[in-house]
């Protein structure tokens, strides 16, 4: 039996250290994939963590250190609102990435808001089997953040989408937002080749002790889910977040 391999962890003092640690693992496997592969496919993750994330990238420290013509974003999960709406994971990446390096609407696979929760989740499936072809649907990064209570992309506590078996996106009605969302399954986000949790400030100490060291029970811990198939699996830490994990794990 195949055992999953101990995800890496990368604790920096401030959130500064954590994102540029972060941003050159990003830059270092861009450009091995884009000599692989000729392109590099990531999963973007929402939230309130990354908007630092995406502008340091996009800074003109990095903004040169990318083929950013050859990168093809997509999102780990999205709110069910409008492209417009503060809300929205696409608008956040457009206003802090997507915008500033003039990256091409062509090289952007946005969930469509505008049909029913479920159709928008079976074409973003269908847009990102289209995209892979023949080959398994399997990025070359996922990013993801972490709720205070240990959700990951949508993958909310207690909803029926962390029992899902397929790999793709699926709707999911979140009770504590009443509201939609729509999320990459856990299989396809474990066939990744790479998948990085950026994860800082005091307020998220205990869900990711919990996620880290808690014995199993994705039901109540779903980023337990994320267990990569046969990809690296990196958790980027602040101190403070990182605060709670026994003295061995860091
Ligand atoms: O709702 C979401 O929450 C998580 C964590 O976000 P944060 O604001 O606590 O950083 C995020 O990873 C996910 O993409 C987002 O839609």
């Amino acid at each position: 039996m195949a055992m999953n391999k101990a995800p890496q962890l990368h604790i920096y003092p401030t959130p500064a250290e954590v994102l540029t640690s972060l941003a050159d693992y990003f830059v270092e496997l861009a450009n091995q994939a884009v000599a692989e592969h000729g392109r590099f496919s990531v999963a973007l993750s929402g939230g309130n963590s990354p908007k630092k994330f995406y502008e340091l990238l996009a800074s003109p420290s990095y903004r040169t250190r990318v083929a950013w013509e050859k990168v093809h974003f997509f999102f780990g999960d999205e709110r069910y609102v409008p492209h417009t709406d503060p809300e929205s994971n696409c608008l956040l990446a457009k206003k802090a990435l997507f915008e500033p390096l003039q990256i091409a609407p062509s090289q952007v696979f946005a969930v469509d808001t505008a049909l029913d929760p479920a159709e928008a989740a079976q074409q973003y499936t269908q847009t990102i089997e289209h995209y892979f072809g023949q080959k398994e649907a399997r990025f070359d990064l996922v990013l993801l953040g972490l709720g205070d209570n240990s959700h990951t992309a949508s993958l909310f506590p207690h909803t029926p989408v962390l029992h899902e078996a397929a790999a793709g996106a699926k709707e999911v009605f979140v009770e504590e937002k009443q509201a939609y969302r729509i999320t990459l399954t856990a299989p396809l986000i474990n066939q990744a080749q790479a998948i990085a949790f950026l994860v800082y400030g005091a307020d998220k100490a205990a869900a990711v002790q919990r996620v880290l060291t808690a014995e199993r029970h994705v039901e109540e811990f779903p980023a337990q889910l994320i267990t990569p198939v046969s990809g690296e699996l990196h958790w980027f830490l602040d101190g403070a977040a990182a605060a709670q994990l026994p003295d061995e794990r860091k």
